[in-house]
């Protein structure tokens, strides 16, 4: 084990070093089960979900009965009752096309396994981006992901109400389709024992309580910026043959783009809007995390920061 510098709130750690605090836990997730969890372009493999889910699954199940502890012990001290569990929350944050999405499906397949928290949910910012047309309204269509884009006091709101236990909350849903808000769906969460909620901006900072507040862990899932660049511009080429195609999709014009065509348009997507917002607002919150995966340019994790301070 590496000290970042001395006297530094993180310890970094290799694959290796990091595989060893595994611990012996067993793997309870199939091939099969894994293919259905990644998303497009992304390799992650059963060693990978061994070497790194499984020490990271351990921590935050000691993580969850700890939080509970601390729980207890304030309610006690308000001569409350210390039975009612408090979900746990998760932030996942990070660029978009960093593979966050398949970090959190995986997260919450693994955490669901433990006994003592089989009930996880998981849901992603997108849902609480302002509807299109008041997107519209604001002038931010090319703001997508910022953090104006998001109706932050909904999702505040939102997660606020699991923790306090009710009985169901319901957050709004994204469509990628319609590259809107869906109107008649929700995605309704009913007393999960951990939330995790993905997202871009999960880690802003705001000018008074903000939904990272309300995390009992989070991860940063990092990687080169050039990296996270040519990943996007690879499943822009890649998302032609699948979501593009569907007649539906707001992208559908992209669909019959050459191979050089359709990379201009990646690269002007990405360059306008996605690298900005990684540069200006997604990189600094990644020292707030309480633990940084950096993947390597073939999208494998090689090294994990954890804040222990
Ligand atoms: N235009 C799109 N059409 C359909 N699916 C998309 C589109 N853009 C991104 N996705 C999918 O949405 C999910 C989230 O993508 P993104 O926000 O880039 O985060 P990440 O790659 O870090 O999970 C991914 O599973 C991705 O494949
Ligand atoms: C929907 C997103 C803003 C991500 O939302 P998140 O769930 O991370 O809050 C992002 O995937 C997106 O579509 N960005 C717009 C720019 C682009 O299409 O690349």
């Amino acid at each position: 084990m590496t000290r970042v510098r001395e006297l530094s709130p993180y310890v970094e750690l290799n694959r290796a070093q990091w595989r060893e605090l595994r611990d012996s836990l067993p793997l309870p997730l199939s091939e099969d089960e894994l293919v259905a969890l990644r998303g497009l372009g992304e390799p992650v493999d059963l060693d990978e979900v061994a070497d790194v889910y499984l020490p990271l699954s351990r921590l935050i199940n000691l993580q969850v009965a700890a939080r509970q502890h601390a729980h207890s012990t304030t309610t006690g001290f308000l001569g409350e009752d210390c039975g009612t569990k408090v979900p746990f929350v998760i932030g996942v944050a990070g660029s978009v096309a960093v593979g966050k999405s398949t970090t959190a499906r995986i997260l919450r397949t693994l955490l669901a396994r433990w006994p003592d928290h089989p009930r996880v949910d998981l849901v992603t910012t997108d849902g609480f981006l302002y509807p299109k047309a008041e997107l519209v309204r604001r002038g931010l269509m090319h703001r997508k992901g910022f953090p104006e884009s998001y109706d932050r006091r909904s999702l505040l709101r939102f997660v606020t109400e699991v923790k306090s236990g009710a009985r169901e909350v319901s957050a709004p849903v994204y469509s990628h389709t319609a590259y809107d808000i869906v109107p008649d769906e929700q995605h309704v969460v009913r007393q999960p024992d951990i939330l995790i909620v993905e997202g871009l901006n999960v880690l802003q900072p705001g000018p008074s309580l903000s939904v990272s507040d309300l995390f009992d862990f989070s991860i940063y899932v990092d990687a080169r910026t050039e990296h996270i660049a040519s990943w996007y511009v690879d499943r822009f080429l890649a998302l032609r043959e699948t979501a593009f195609a569907n007649p539906n999709s707001h992208f559908h014009h992209f669909a019959e783009l050459s191979d050089p065509e359709a990379r201009v348009e990646a690269e002007h997507l990405w360059s306008t809007i996605n690298e900005p917002n990684l540069v200006d607002n997604i990189l600094p919150t990644r020292p707030r995390a309480t633990l940084v995966l950096r993947k390597d340019i073939d999208h494998s994790i090689n090294r994990v920061r954890l804040r222990k301070l």
